[in-house]
């Protein structure tokens, strides 16, 4: 991964937040902050909080560099007040961030991530690369990226949800439980009216579509659901668990197969208010629908359409799908990420996907589906973007045999 010019942006101390980031320089969209390797990384068990105390200390007397172990305890501790007793436990607390991927189940601490405050809606968008490699050629990277444009004096936000939307009550009680303080961000502070409702009901919106396709709540409720063939669970697990590892998975099977163009037009719902959000704030001008912008990312949603594409055959869908998805992450994670590089090999050859296909049936997998029989990605120059976008959510074409 490339290194970070670190020179943007300072800490500084902010009002009631203790320390934060603050832009130095003009940043645009995509520009990488920063890229970090663990201080150290411990499993999440059920050791008692003594317990994590003294494993958490002895991590830090381990480190054989004393401007570390200063810098850790020099580290904010919310929690110092409830547990004085803690002091490791409480900076660790504060601090660590839950890793995916191959860490699944441990979390981190980042000496400098650590300094950044959060927003519910965000200006910099973070993520644990556990395929990313460090300039010194480790394993596992930190990154932090610019997704709105900021100003010197700018303070850099992140969003402690981890793409989680939530509407004020919700996201008031868990910042609250979880971290101690009340959040002051524009959407924090809206006055309690109909503007204020609008904005709960567009978050419950998003919410519901997280939780349907990304814990799958629904199908936990359902005890009727058919059991996965290991051909589908696999399919499904390939799509929706390598990046989100971390979360239970379990799928609508059925749904899925019978009826993927209506959870395509679920994902095109979700990925319109998303990008609705979004284009307000491009400018960074901000707007009243930018007041969610940021919240989640609108690859939540065409991940979920690339795997449905790819899952009945529609190769020119999946490529269009693939290259959104590329787009997005080269600005959110970088063009050097596992995630852009895999979804741009995913543009130019949906095809090899393992799963391309397996909604079709044995005989009409590779090279037998839509992608063969002639469906195109149609120019948009000559079509325009409105009817470009009709075709692509409307998938009239896709009518799963069987
Ligand atoms: C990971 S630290 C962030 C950096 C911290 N402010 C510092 O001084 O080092 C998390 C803690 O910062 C504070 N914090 C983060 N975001 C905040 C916000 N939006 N408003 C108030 N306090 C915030 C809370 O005390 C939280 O527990």
């Amino acid at each position: 991964m490339a290194a970070t010019p670190e020179s943007l942006w300072e800490v500084r101390r902010i009002p009631n937040k203790g320390y934060g980031v603050v832009a130095t320089a003009p940043i645009e969209p995509g520009t990488r902050l920063l890229m970090e390797e663990p201080l150290y990384i411990r499993s999440m068990t059920d050791d008692s909080i003594q317990q994590q105390n003294s494993i958490v200390e002895s991590l830090i007397q381990s480190l054989p560099d004393a401007a570390q172990r200063d810098a850790f305890h020099a580290l904010a501790s919310s929690f110092s007040v409830l547990y004085p007793e803690l002091p490791y436990y409480s900076i660790a607390t504060t601090n660590e961030v839950a890793l995916s991927g191959a860490q699944n189940g441990a979390s981190g601490l980042f000496l400098r991530w650590s300094r950044f405050n959060h927003a519910c809606t965000p200006s910099a968008y973070w993520a644990w690369n556990s395929d990313g490699t460090s300039p010194k050629g480790r394993a596992g990277v930190l990154t932090v990226h610019a997704i709105r444009r900021l100003n010197p004096g700018d303070e850099i936000s992140i969003s402690y949800f981890e793409n989680r939307v939530m509407p004020h009550e919700d996201r008031e009680r868990y910042l609250a439980e979880i971290y101690c303080f009340a959040c002051d961000c524009a959407l924090c502070s809206l006055a309690p009216g109909p503007w204020r409702d609008d904005v709960d009901e567009r978050l419950r919106q998003l919410e519901a579509f997280w939780r349907k396709y990304h814990l799958g709540e629904e199908i936990q409720d359902r005890p009727s659901s058919p059991l996965l063939s290991p051909q589908l669970s696999s399919c499904f697990y390939f799509h929706f668990v390598r990046r989100h590892s971390y979360h239970h998975y379990y799928f609508e099977a059925q749904r899925y197969r019978h009826d993927p163009a209506g959870c395509l037009a679920e994902c095109r719902e979700a990925a319109e208010l998303i990008l609705e959000a979004e284009e307000d704030v491009g400018d960074g001008a901000g707007g009243e629908d930018g007041d969610i912008a940021g919240c989640i990312d609108v690859t939540f949603a065409y991940e979920i359409a690339l795997a449905l594409a790819l899952f009945v055959g529609d190769a020119a869908r999946a490529s269009v799908f693939a290259a959104r998805n590329r787009d997005r992450y080269t600005v959110t994670l970088g063009a050097d990420s596992g995630e852009a590089l895999r979804a741009g090999r995913g543009a130019l050859d949906p095809c090899a996907d393992r799963s391309f296909g397996l909604g079709l049936g044995g005989g009409r997998r590779r090279g037998m589906g839509l992608g063969s029989e002639g469906v195109v990605v149609p120019d948009v120059e000559e079509i325009g973007e409105e009817a470009f976008e009709e075709w692509l959510w409307s998938a009239e074409e896709w009518e799963l045999g069987g």
